[in-house]
């Protein structure tokens, strides 16, 4: 291991053991049965620069059974090892920062300064989660029967199933996996075939931090092979719990097969978040955050903002500013230090964009700025893009963009924002820039949302609850409390005094 076999790295490591391309089952660094493997591509260049192992379904019993025997044993571990666990992994991943950008700026395309920014943002997981496992805790209550007594326990719910995006895969495997393994749980992830190689580096930096064998498991694949290993995960007996990030049509499906089995699902899907700027708003405190939010990885993150609602008495002042900084943006490799905006993942949004381009265009939108892909060096690049003119009945109003394409819709009143804000099946988050405090208030009751951001677009951290509503998904993940509950079962306990004689 430590060598990307017949391909040529393009980066050197200060640490090579820390490259991982074979999967982690038991312990072990393993090949899929089948042998065949599938090749991983830096979406800078498209070029390949390691291969993974296509798991199929016919991994999932060996992985599942050697999980669930090691949770027989780490459900006995005490809450204090769990969180000394985690906190060093906390410090392993930290003292590797250098390396795991590196290979998140392969894997991602994002730029360096972003793939700090995520593991400065996932280690907020690790070590808020090493908290956890100390803070949960049963009750005790006393019953309106005389002599009785009612207490609850907490209890791990056994194996769960981690199927982890792309976008921010430290990110998002580090706040599912730290709460699982707080909370006693052993757990299987399955990358995404475009990030599977910092999830590996992930599991080998646990198993350094003393996670015994089996705690963590990973499963790489590849796109054809991902729906057939993740049903087979989810139908496994042994599994208990499923926890998924990406498409809302892929988490009803996912919802639907552990339907037949009734386990239990946390589903954090698809957004499509709207953002309100009111007249009375800090138009440079507005334009900074939401700049920010909105390129934030070339526009691939689920709570990005999708539609920019702005008052008419801004809208045009508001525009010339937002537009001034997007020409700004230097599109490039996420390894040169000048980028400031790198591709986007797979060429498959490349596509996506340009489809939501035409639709947009024929329907009477104005496209500003960019709107093309950008030829360069082999990568997936798209040009920082803005449309005004947007209307509901755009694919591009209706749709998660996942692309750096910024949508502009002018509005009068403080009631038609918030109804065109909630005409959407999607619920995750949505902003709002105002120096009225009331409004503030209103609307953080009145939009439809599971998340939102009151004069800010940077909502997330490891003690914030993060989770949608509607079609956006259900259950929590990171926040006190409600995160690691998504992996405990609470049993109660009854019992009766003599009565003395
Ligand atoms: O893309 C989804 C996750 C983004 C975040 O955790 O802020």
């Amino acid at each position: 291991m430590g060598s990307a076999g017949k391909y040529e790295l393009p980066f050197k490591l200060n640490n090579p053991d820390l490259l991982r391309n074979l999967s982690y089952v038991n312990g072990e660094w393993v090949k899929s049965k089948s042998g065949k493997t599938f090749e991983v591509v830096d979406p800078g260049t498209g070029k390949a620069w390691i291969e993974c192992p296509i798991n199929d379904a016919s991994d999932v019993d060996e992985a599942v059974k050697s999980s669930y025997e090691s949770f027989l044993e780490y459900k006995k571990t005490s809450p204090r090892q769990r969180a000394q666990m985690l906190y060093k992994w906390d410090s392993l991943i930290k003292e590797n920062r250098e390396d795991i950008a590196t290979l998140l700026v392969y894997e991602t395309g994002k730029p360096k300064s972003e793939a700090y920014g995520e593991i400065d943002y996932s280690t907020g997981f690790t070590w808020w989660f090493a908290g956890e496992a100390e803070r949960i805790q049963g009750s005790v209550f006393t019953p309106a029967l005389p002599n009785r007594r009612v207490f609850t326990i907490k209890q791990p719910l056994g194996v769960a199933v981690a199927l982890v995006p792309w976008n921010f895969p430290i990110a998002m495997n580090l706040r599912k996996a730290g709460a699982a393994l707080a909370a006693g749980c052993t757990m299987i992830i399955k990358p995404s075939p475009e990030t599977p190689i910092t999830i590996l580096t992930l599991a080998y930096l646990a198993e350094k931090a003393g996670f015994p064998k089996g705690a963590l498991t990973v499963l790489t694949t590849d796109l054809d092979k991902t729906p057939e290993l993740s049903e087979a995960l989810c139908r496994h007996p042994l599994v208990s719990k499923v926890t998924f990030t990406g498409s809302t049509r892929v988490g009803k499906l996912i919802a639907r097969i552990c339907a037949d089995n009734l386990k239990k699902v946390t589903l954090e899907l698809g957004g499509n978040c709207p953002v309100l700027i009111f007249d009375d708003a800090n138009i440079e405190q507005a334009l900074s955050q939401i700049f920010a939010l909105k390129y934030r990885h070339a526009g691939q993150a689920c709570i990005t903002a999708n539609r920019i609602y702005v008052q008419s008495g801004i809208f045009d002042k508001f525009l010339d500013r937002w537009n001034a900084e997007t020409q700004k943006i230097v599109v490039g490799h996420g390894s040169d230090e000048e980028t400031t905006m790198g591709p986007v993942t797979t060429p498959r949004s490349i596509q996506k964009a340009l489809e939501l381009v035409e639709d947009a265009k024929k329907k009477g939108a104005k496209i500003h700025i960019g709107g093309n892909k950008i030829e360069k060096n082999g990568g997936y690049f798209f040009e920082p893009t803005v449309i005004t003119g947007v209307t509901q009945d755009m694919d591009i109003a209706r749709e998660e963009i996942f692309s750096p394409i910024s949508t502009f819709i002018k509005f009068e009143t403080e009631d038609e924002a918030v109804k065109a804000a909630n005409d959407t099946s999607m619920g995750l988050a949505s902003y709002l820039f105002t120096k009225n405090v009331d409004r503030l208030w209103r609307l953080f009751e009145s939009l439809e949302a599971g998340m939102i951001g009151l004069n800010t677009g940077n909502s997330s951290a490891a003690e914030s609850p993060f989770g949608g509503i509607k079609q956006s998904g259900y259950g929590k993940e990171s926040g006190k409390d409600v995160a690691v509950n998504e992996y405990l079962i609470t049993k109660t306990g009854t019992f009766t005094l003599e009565e003395q004689s």
